[in-house]
């Protein structure tokens, strides 16, 4: 299967994930249109709210790395169903991936959930919306 490249990719960026509250380890991968892949965990702090979910730091790091364009992204944790990115990541990633860009959610077993961007979150809140007029 095309997605399970990726699943593994994932599953090996969740090895780097520094969870020392929650134990819950979780990993992303991000391919992009030219086939470039950028891993991401995710890292906890002691002041809980400053927590960063492994997919925000997959596109953190590929954008900040110059990629813009996005082909699929994964994410995996150890969860009975395909693991769901939390409201934060589902508006990040709303607003630097295209609506239509593949997002797959896994788990161990490889269950898979396969949904869109513009699935994740409808109704975003975009840049749109600070204009007045
Ligand atoms: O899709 C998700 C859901 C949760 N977490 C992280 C945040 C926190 O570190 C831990 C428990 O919520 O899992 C992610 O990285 N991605
Ligand atoms: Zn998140």
């Amino acid at each position: 299967m095309l997605n399970k490249h990726l699943i593994e990719e994932a599953k090996k960026a969740r090895e780097q994930a520094y969870v020392p509250y929650s134990k819950f380890k979780v990993g992303a991968a991000l391919r992009t249109t030219d086939g470039k892949i950028y891993h991401g965990c995710n890292i906890e702090n002691a002041a809980y709210s400053m927590c960063n979910c492994a997919e925000r730091t997959a596109l953190f790091k590929a954008y900040s790395d110059g990629e813009r364009t996005f082909d699929t992204l994964v994410v995996v944790a150890d969860t009975d169903n395909p693991v769901s990115p939390c409201g934060a990541c589902r508006q990040v990633i709303s607003e630097l991936c295209a609506p239509e860009m593949k997002v797959v959610l896994a788990n161990m077993k490889e269950d898979e959930y396969e949904t869109s961007v513009a699935d994740l979150l409808p109704g975003a809140f975009s840049p749109s919306d600070l204009t007045k007029n």
